[in-house]
Order: structure tokens, then C-alpha cells, then sequence
């Protein structure tokens, strides 16, 4: 049986004369993480938009589990299993971790009945929140209001508001954005952990957290992939050293 969760083929987008994504094929697999990574303007976001949702592709298909989501909506894909965290913070500064993981779960269960019951009572939402929170790390500081929070911490909250929706596949996009050594480390380890349970398609810029973290990495230039293989492969190849990392980062 394949384990394959996640698959793109073929993408295809353009930006009236720029390629911005150019033939791009790549497989997320059960238990693993693949990062993407590539230069300023190489094409991650317009990638992850068209993944996510937020993009529609001019070719090509976006599979989740076996079930084709190239034009279906955010919230559709997010039913199906794919959880994502973003570039920019979402939370909620004043209300608690626990509340904003429990909105995170709210609104895709989005049952109108639901506004009958105060929210932190809910046992469909308490429940399933907590369980990422715990996951995490972070069942100490359920009840701390965000913004007491460091960092650090407010990116474990976003993953987890991504996994309390008990995604099948996650995006990441750029978590160690911001974070210094302690918070990057703290982090690596999480989703080193986590990528057993749910496998994580990484964008990320620091590469000492991707070649610890990623089983496998694509690397994207100018709309294509370049080269996919491990964090050995990757840092030996010549075409990635020249057109990325620089020969002083490999
Ligand atoms: N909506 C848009 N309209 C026109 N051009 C766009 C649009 N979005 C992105 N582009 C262009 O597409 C190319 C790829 O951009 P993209 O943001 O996907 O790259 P990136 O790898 O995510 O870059 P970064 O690491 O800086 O975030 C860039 O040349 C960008 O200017």
C-alpha cells in the first residue's frame, strides 16, 4: 500500500509572464518530513498557496489521501486533513492558549448549534485542543493569556491550532521565523517527535533546523525543482551549492 499522503503533480503557475511555479512534482510520505527550501523569490509561497488553497494551479493536480484537491476550497481541504500553520502570527493576544486553539476547532466543526454552548465548556473543543497542547508541550500555559507568552511559545500554539484539527498532512511555513537558538531547538525537537504521527511538508529558511529535521528536501529555483534527495545529498550537490546555499553554507 502506497503511503503517500500528500502529492503534487505536474504544477503549474503563472503571474502574467513569470513562471512562478514550473512543473513541479513532489510526494509527502507517511512518517516524514520534506522540506522545501530555496532562495528569495524562488516560488515557496506561490507553492504552498496553491497546496493550501489560497492559488489555483494553471496545470496540474494537488492529491490529499487519494482524493484529488486541486479545486477544492480552504476550508474544504482543511476538512479533509490538511492542517497548516502560517508565515504570520494569528492568535488572539488576550485570550488564553486553550481559547485559541479551541476557536482554531470551532470553526471548522462550524455547527450553529454550537453557539448555544459557551465555548470552554464544550467538550468537543476542550478535548481535542488539549490533546495538541499536550502534544506540544504546552498543557502547563492552556490558561495563560497569548500574549504572556514568549516567542517561542506562540509558535507552539499555532502548530497546535493546526493539530487539534487532527490533520492527516501539515504545512509549516517558515515556524522558526524569529526564534532564537533556544526557541529553534525547543521547536526542532517538537516536530521531530511529531513527524511520526502526522508527516510535516517544511518551508524553511534555517537550514541548520532543515538538514537536522527533513528526510527529504526539494529544492526550489526559479519556479522548478532543482534537486530532491536527503540533507546528504542535498548539501553534495553541486547545482544546489551554486544556485543556493553558496559554497561557505554547504
Ligand atoms: N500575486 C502575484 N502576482 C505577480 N507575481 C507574483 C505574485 N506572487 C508572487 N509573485 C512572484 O512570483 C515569484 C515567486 O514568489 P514567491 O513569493 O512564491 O517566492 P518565495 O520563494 O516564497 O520567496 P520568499 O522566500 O521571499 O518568501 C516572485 O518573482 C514573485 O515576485
Amino acid at each position: 500500500m502506497s503511503d503517500v499522503v500528500l502529492s503534487l503533480h505536474q504544477l503549474h503557475k503563472r503571474f502574467g509572464a513569470l513562471q512562478a511555479t514550473n512543473d513541479v512534482s513532489l510526494e509527502l510520505h507517511q512518517g516524514e518530513i520534506h522540506a522545501l527550501i530555496g532562495p528569495n523569490g524562488a516560488g515557496k509561497s506561490t507553492l504552498i498557496g496553491q497546496i493550501a488553497g489560497n492559488l489555483r494551479p494553471d496545470e496540474g493536480s494537488v492529491f490529499l489521501g487519494g482524493s484529488e484537491i486541486t479545486r477544492m476550497s480552504i476550508a474544504q481541504r482543511a476538512r479533509l486533513g490538511l492542517g497548516r500553520s502560517f508565515q504570520v502570527s494569528s492568535l488572539a493576544e488576550p485570550l488564553s492558549v486553550m481559547r485559541n486553539v479551541m476557536m482554531g476547532v470551532q470553526a471548522l466543526q462550524s455547527h450553529s448549534f454550537r453557539f448555544w454552548k459557551p465555548v470552554a465548556r464544550d467538550k468537543q473543543l476542550l478535548e481535542p485542543a488539549y490533546e495538541a497542547l499536550e502534544r506540544m508541550q504546552l498543557s502547563h500555559r492552556a490558561w495563560t493569556p497569548v500574549s504572556e507568552l514568549s516567542h517561542g511559545e506562540r509558535r507552539q500554539v499555532e502548530v497546535a491550532c493546526a493539530l487539534a484539527l487532527k490533520p492527516r498532512a501539515l504545512l509549516l511555513d517558515e515556524p522558526m521565523a524569529g526564534l532564537g537558538p533556544e526557541g529553534s531547538a525547543k521547536l526542532t525537537e517538537l516536530l521531530e517527535a511529531l513527524k511520526v504521527e502526522v508527516p510535516i511538508l517544511l518551508i524553511e529558511h534555517d537550514m541548520e533546523a532543515v538538514f537536522r529535521l527533513a528526510d527529504r528536501i526539494s529544492v526550489l529555483v526559479s519556479g522548478s525543482v532543482i534537486a530532491q534527495g536527503d540533507s546528504h545529498a542535498i548539501r553534495q550537490d553541486p547545482r544546489v551549492r551554486e544556485a543556493y546555499l553558496g559554497n561557505d553554507d554547504a
